[in-house]
């Protein structure tokens, strides 16, 4: 179905999506016809601008200027950018970013409008915390919105339009946002190594500085203990999104659209818990087995599949709990409100 478009720009669209998302491509893939193109060509409008942003190379008051125009590119046919770092893994996407745009010029105007809000109001948020940095919770809120609460917004919004779900997805805009920020929170508690390394911080100080004078301080020996505790922390922090999760998969009908939310979730749920007091967050990136999140595809038809993994996923994140750790009935409480939403 997907190889056998006839547009060579269109197949080469979906190569990107295949190269650059690992999680997403097989989603978006299964979503029925009337979506897929629109929200494969929205993950490829935003991940060309994630690029930009993750690109450290890049000086920054032009990184700035770039950031906060991309959604300016979107209708410009023939624009490309060739001077990301060798490192950048997403790079080619830019450099052949000109198939993007001329498969994002063929779209109904009603979803251009979508992907280029999105597009606008993401440039803007990532500029404006290439300056400052995620200190406060609030920022850390914040910062999560613009890079992932938007897409969540978008994704409702493009829902209602293209008629599969009720137009009043596209108001649920806190319940969006939380699917944005339990993905994106999950995946930043999930890096601490991998951004330390590349020196991004995306652990707000008001949660960190509660443990350690210096964020870096949780991979000296002798730090396992406040490492731990503000990790637990962070996870609690991410638990707490799951059920508006739930409030929005209830109000799903199509069954496409309804596997494209939930399997994402799933994948997080398994992450958060995998990572919930295990200090391996702080020796490498932990990743949940293949075969655990091919299982829980095979099984996500329905919403009560989907509530019967959490439930289990959660039990387990209960159990793992441990009497000694600072938050430990912060996070009973936490996990219970969760059980007893879903
Ligand atoms: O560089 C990387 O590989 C990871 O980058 C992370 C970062 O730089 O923080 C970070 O980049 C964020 C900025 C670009 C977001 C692009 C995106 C991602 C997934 C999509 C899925 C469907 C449609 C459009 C999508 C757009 C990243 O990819 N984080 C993964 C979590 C963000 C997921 C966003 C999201 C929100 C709500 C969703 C609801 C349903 C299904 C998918 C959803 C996906
Ligand atoms: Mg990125
Ligand atoms: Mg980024």
């Amino acid at each position: 179905d997907i190889a056998g478009t006839d547009d060579p720009n269109l197949r080469r669209c979906y190569e990107f999506l295949d190269m650059t998302s690992r999680s997403f491509t097989m989603v978006i893939k299964q979503l029925a016809p009337s979506l897929r193109d629109v929200v494969c060509l929205y993950y490829l409008a935003l991940r060309g601008l994630d690029t930009l942003e993750d690109d450290m190379t890049i000086p920054l008051d032009y990184k700035v200027t770039l950031l906060r125009s991309f959604h300016s590119f979107l209708t410009q046919p023939g624009w490309c950018f060739t001077e990301s770092g060798e490192d950048e893994k997403d790079a080619p996407l830019l450099v052949e970013y000109a198939v993007v745009i001329d498969q994002f010029m063929k779209l109904d105007p009603k979803y251009q409008d979508i992907i280029v809000d999105s597009a606008k109001r993401m440039g803007n948020g990532m500029a404006d915390f290439c300056i400052k940095r995620v200190t406060t919770k609030a920022d850390y809120e914040l910062y999560c919105h613009y890079v992932a609460g938007l897409v969540g917004e978008g994704l409702s919004a493009l829902f209602a339009a293209s008629g599969l779900e009720d137009s009043e997805l596209a108001e649920q805009k806190r319940l969006s946002n939380s699917l944005g920020l339990f993905l994106q929170k999950t995946n930043i508690v999930r890096d601490y190594l991998e951004d330390l390394h590349d020196t991004r911080q995306f652990w707000p100080k008001e949660i960190w500085g509660l443990y350690a004078k210096d964020l870096k301080d949780f991979v000296e020996p002798g730090q396992e203990k406040q490492a731990l505790a503000c990790l637990n922390h962070m996870c609690m922090d991410a638990l707490s999104h799951v059920p508006d999760v739930f409030e929005y998969l209830s109000m799903l009908r199509d069954p496409s659209v309804f596997r494209f939310v939930a399997i994402p979730q799933l994948m997080a749920i398994a992450t958060i818990t995998r990572v919930f007091n295990n200090y391996d967050v702080f020796r490498k990136v932990v990743k949940i087995r293949k075969g655990e999140a091919v299982k829980m595809i095979m099984e996500c038809t329905n919403i009560n599949a989907v509530r019967g993994i959490f439930i289990k996923y959660l039990y387990e994140f209960h159990h793992k709990n441990s009497s000694t750790d600072p938050n430990y009935i912060k996070i009973n409480e936490v996990v219970g409100r969760s059980l007893a939403m879903i």
